[in-house]
């Protein structure tokens, strides 16, 4: 794994190592059968959870289409699974983001919004900050009027253990643009959410 900021010396063995020290520390035995080759498949698992540290998000923002032009109404892209990792417990969020952004003159293919997601998601985060790093990325690199993003996750920090409340989730919003300076905006934002004003 790598991130441009934090140059990445780690090699597998030392992270196969951690992994084995963890078992240990847990109370069982990491040279049984069982575990031989759990090591290697937590190395290989963190590959995948945390390989938003080798995406530059911007970069899927830069192909943009010119035949949608005339287009200036919003565009959403609603119920985006995502998971994620959060950074004081290293414990699964998972939940969906929506994202809405009003297009000027540049329209981009509806994947690279969830592209966006993941790329901010599967890193080690905050809820408030993944939903701030995708909204703000949007709005930098594509220019529009506005750009709104809310997530519904559920935190496994505070269902699988600690407080122990399972089935609730966590809502977080970032509004740019038109969607912070507009309520009418805002509100045709929410409604193709699915969340009408006070409820
Ligand atoms: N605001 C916010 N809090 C989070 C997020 N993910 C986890 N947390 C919270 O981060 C806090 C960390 O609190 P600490 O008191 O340092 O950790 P802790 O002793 O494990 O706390 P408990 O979870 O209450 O057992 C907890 O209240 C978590 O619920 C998140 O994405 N956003
Ligand atoms: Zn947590």
């Amino acid at each position: 794994m790598s991130d441009p900021s934090t140059p990445n010396d780690v090699t597998q063995a030392q992270a196969e190592e951690a992994v084995r020290t963890l078992l240990r520390w847990a109370g069982d035995d990491p040279s049984r059968e069982g575990l031989l080759d759990t090591p290697r498949r937590v190395a290989k698992a963190y590959r995948d959870w945390f390989s938003g540290y080798a995406d530059d998000p911007s970069e899927f923002l830069k192909r943009t289409f010119k035949e949608v032009e005339g287009y200036d109404e919003m565009v959403v892209l609603r119920d985006i699974e995502f998971e994620s990792h959060c950074e004081h417990h290293m414990a699964p969020i998972i939940g969906r983001a929506h994202v809405g952004y009003l297009p000027t003159n540049r329209v981009v293919g509806i994947s690279k919004l969830a592209r966006v997601v993941e790329g901010y998601a599967r890193r080690f985060q905050v809820q408030e900050k993944l939903t701030a790093q995708i909204a703000h990325c949007i709005q930098e690199h594509l220019r529009p009027a506005g750009v709104a993003v809310v997530i519904d996750a559920s935190h496994e920090c505070m269902t699988t253990r600690g407080v122990h409340k399972r089935g609730v989730s966590m809502v977080t919003s970032q509004m740019l643009g038109a969607f912070r300076d507009d309520a009418r905006t805002r509100a045709e934002f929410l409604q193709f959410i699915g969340i009408h004003g006070a409820r």
